[in-house]
């Protein structure tokens, strides 16, 4: 059995952790922590696990609780895990972050956008960027992981086959995506009230989402060149999901078998992308509760528009961190991860 602990348990995140790890039958949760609920029953504050699942939330005593544990989960707001995370931890146990302090290979970049100082720079740049699908031999031999986040996972991989294979103009790259409030975290915001979010949709941090550079920095390490992209993130009244629609320019007359091709190529071993029917539009529908990516493309013209769509809570957090996991020790990546998604009708 793989023992881990989750840091940050009774977030959105860590809940999906949780519920997934529940179901994972090489996993033994030995102990969740929280700053303020420290010493309560974990199905006391998500009602979910009566019955199921009734840890007691621990105090963040990260040096003592890792002699019980061979991985941890950290999910923490940005900003904390470079901190936690030193040498002597990662000497005893794997890490998977699923914030953004390890997920740059541009440390300055982080810096800028998160307004953080790292503390841990060395550390930084021993860890792995945990996109399954494109860096999955690194992640095998990694220690530490800097697990990716929803709109980034659904971005990069809509468009890794094409920048891979030159197939795109660099430079005129458009990522219009959409999210779920829980993409938000648990914690009160305006921004999150029913009344501020139901029947709204509203553009954000337009042109300096922080999102943006990490995209950029992925794809121009999978095409060997720059790659510029405009990313608009939207917040939709839905609890769950990412859709991005991304629009490119082709480089070469091709039509869409060719690109269907390409994209299975790409992902012969990667069982979590669904490549949809020609014609199908990707909805958050048929992806929710799953770690699924529901992908396809459509071509006019000299151009191509690309739609994707994920789980935010799952492959855009804890199903990809737990796939990272499965990796890491060797079983089979979907381990644990082989839930039908959920339809609400
Ligand atoms: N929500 C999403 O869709 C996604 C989130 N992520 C990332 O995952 C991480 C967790 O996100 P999410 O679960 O949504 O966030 P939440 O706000 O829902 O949860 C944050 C967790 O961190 C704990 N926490 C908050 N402040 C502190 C503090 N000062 N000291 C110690 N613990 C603290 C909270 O514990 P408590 O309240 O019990 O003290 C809670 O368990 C973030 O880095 C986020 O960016 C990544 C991909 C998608
Ligand atoms: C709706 C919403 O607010 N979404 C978050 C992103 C959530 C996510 O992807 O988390 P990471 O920042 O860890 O990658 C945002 O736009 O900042």
């Amino acid at each position: 059995m793989i023992k881990v602990g989750i840091v940050g348990a009774t977030g959105y995140v860590g809940q999906e952790l949780i519920r997934i790890l529940t179901n994972h039958n090489k996993v033994k949760i030995e102990f969740i922590t929280s700053s303020s609920y420290e010493g309560e029953e974990y199905n006391n504050i998500y009602l979910n696990y009566n019955n199921i699942f009734n840890h007691i939330c621990e105090e963040e005593n990260i040096n003592e609780l890792i002699k019980k544990v061979d991985l941890l989960f950290m999910a923490l707001p940005h900003g904390m895990a470079h901190e936690k995370i030193h040498e002597k931890i990662l000497n005893k146990v794997k890490v998977i972050d699923l914030g953004a302090d390890f997920r740059f290979d541009n440390i300055g970049t982080y810096e800028e956008y998160y307004k953080v100082h790292h503390e841990n720079k060395k550390l930084n740049e021993e860890a792995v960027y945990g996109l399954c699908e494109v860096y999955k031999d690194k992640i095998k031999k990694s220690s530490l992981v800097g697990n990716p986040g929803c709109y980034t996972t659904c971005s990069i991989l809509s468009l890794a086959p094409l920048v891979k294979n030159k197939l795109i103009d660099f430079n005129h790259i458009i990522i219009d995506a959409k999210s779920g409030i829980s993409g938000m975290g648990r914690g009160l915001n305006l921004e999150a009230h029913y009344t501020q979010s139901n029947e709204s949709i509203e553009a954000y941090k337009i042109f300096n989402h922080r999102h943006t550079p990490e995209i950029e920095e992925k794809l121009s390490e999978i095409g060997e060149n720059k790659v510029n992209v405009t990313f608009t993130p939207h917040l939709i009244p839905m609890n769950r999901g990412i859709l991005t629609t991304s629009y490119c320019k082709l480089t070469k007359d091709v039509d869409y078998d060719h690109i269907k091709k390409l994209y299975l190529d790409y992902y012969k071993d990667s069982p979590f992308i669904r490549i949809l029917n020609e014609n199908i539009s990707p909805s958050t529908k048929w992806v929710k509760g799953s770690n699924y990516v529901d992908m396809n493309f459509f071509v006019k013209d000299g151009r191509l528009i690309v739609i994707s769509a994920l789980d935010n809570l799952v492959k855009g957090a804890a199903g990809q961190a737990v796939q990272n996991m499965n990796l890491i020790f060797n079983l089979d990546e979907t381990t644990g991860l082989k839930m039908v998604p959920i339809f609400t009708a």
